[in-house]
């Protein structure tokens, strides 16, 4: 590697959400904490950025966290750049040019990557690694993260599946978890779905479901998006909502989360019965957190997303009994389709596959994960290219 200036650097824009932060900071985090790489993490905009990570200073140009130094990207740089090992920009971020011009000039050049988004699909494999020859005659590499042996791979950290089996051994954790968020009335036997979601009319339709049930059922939301879907059931605007705040209708209770930092949304996914996540990062965790979700996938153009859900769907069902497959895709086909009659129909169809779901759940993350997750692959992928 390069003697003179081993440190990455991640560049990230946060466009309009949490995951392009949320997957660059995982990132950053697990190749200094696992690899003892110097890594800076710039990123345009901190106070977005302090909703996953609250101890965060958005006023300063630089901060250590967790071993990553992370910067304030803004025009111009308040810190130069000097390039490192590696440079990455993430999901394609324009780079500042007094960056690029750096990277030019530099005696030795970083490897210089694009990170790409999350995807199944069977095209990601063939251009996995594939290079883009730039201005002054260098190649910045597409690092694509997928499902495959021949991908990019899944960011997952090394000891996360005994972290969460621990948790998971005993109902205590869950319990103390629901107590220190502020979260009343949640015994250990009751159902606990989390929802971290855009906005869809399926979230109306599943409350109508669940109010009706035998038993108890709590829906833990953090205040966001999620909520515009809910207004008729809410006492008060969404920007009123606090959290610790519960709302009650029949046998459903609607809690009010704060945000909590990454590891504190790993625990909450691993203490509940069943996930509603979203986008890249929260849709990764919840397979990581061996419990039953659906996947609620960002909206693209022309509902390519729904090409992208097919594509993952495909994979998670592939050795599933072919009755239970069908009924968990066309319920998350109805969720992300905004269909509310069909999501009620599809859920409590699925119920009567509970248990065989769960254990598919238990043991996706092993056979997700194949030989190397993304980290490693990614240090492997360096080396070669310095060779
Ligand atoms: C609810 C919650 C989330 N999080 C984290 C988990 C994730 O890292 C992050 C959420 O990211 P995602 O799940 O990916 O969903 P998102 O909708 O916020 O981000 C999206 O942004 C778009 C621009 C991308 O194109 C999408 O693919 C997607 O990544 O927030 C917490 O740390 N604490 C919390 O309490």
């Amino acid at each position: 590697m390069n003697a003179a200036a081993p440190h990455w650097d991640i560049f990230c824009t946060v466009v309009d959400n949490y995951g392009d932060i949320g997957v660059t900071w995982r990132l950053a985090k697990q190749l200094a904490g696992e690899y003892a790489l110097p890594v800076n993490l710039w990123v345009d905009d901190l106070k977005s950025f302090g909703h996953i990570l609250p101890s965060l200073d958005p006023e300063a140009c630089s901060q250590q966290h967790q071993g990553v130094t992370i910067l304030k990207w803004s025009t111009p740089l308040p810190v130069a750049y000097t390039p490192g090992a590696v440079l990455i920009e993430a999901f394609a971020c324009e780079l500042p040019d007094d960056v690029k011009a750096a990277v030019k000039d530099a005696s030795v050049r970083p490897v210089w990557l694009n990170l790409e988004y999350l995807s199944a699909e069977d095209w990601v494999d063939g251009c996995h690694g594939l290079p883009s020859f730039q201005p002054g005659g260098i190649n910045k590499y597409f690092y694509m993260p997928g499902f495959s042996a021949q991908s990019g791979g899944l960011i997952c950290e090394k000891d996360l599946f005994a972290r969460r089996d621990a948790w998971q051994a005993s109902s205590e954790n869950k319990l103390a978890l629901f107590e220190k968020l502020g979260l009343k009335g949640i015994a250990a036997s009751d159902k606990v779905i989390t929802v971290f979601s855009y906005e869809t009319e399926a979230l109306g339709a599943l409350c109508e479901y669940f109010e009706q049930q035998p038993n108890p059922v709590h829906l833990l939301i953090p205040k966001g998006r999620s909520f515009n879907s809910l207004l008729p059931r809410l006492p008060c605007p969404v920007s009123e909502l606090r959290p610790g705040m519960r709302i009650d209708s029949g046998n459903l209770h609607i809690h009010v989360l704060p945000m909590t930092d990454q590891q504190g949304y790993d625990e909450l996914l691993w203490s509940a019965d069943f996930n509603i996540v979203r986008g890249e990062d929260s849709f990764l965790r919840a397979q990581w957190a061996a419990k039953p979700f659906i996947w609620h996938i960002y909206p693209q153009e022309d509902d390519y997303h729904l090409v992208k859900l097919e594509a993952f769907m495909r994979l998670y069902c592939d050795n599933l009994a072919p009755d239970l497959a069908s009924c968990w895709q066309k319920l998350n086909l109805a969720f992300n389709q905004q269909l509310p009659q069909a999501v009620q129909q599809h859920w409590e169809a699925l119920t009567e596959f509970d248990s065989a779901l769960e254990a598919h759940a238990k043991q996706w993350p092993i056979d997700a994960l194949k030989t190397a997750d993304l980290a490693t692959r990614l240090v492997q992928f360096v080396k070669k290219s310095l060779r």
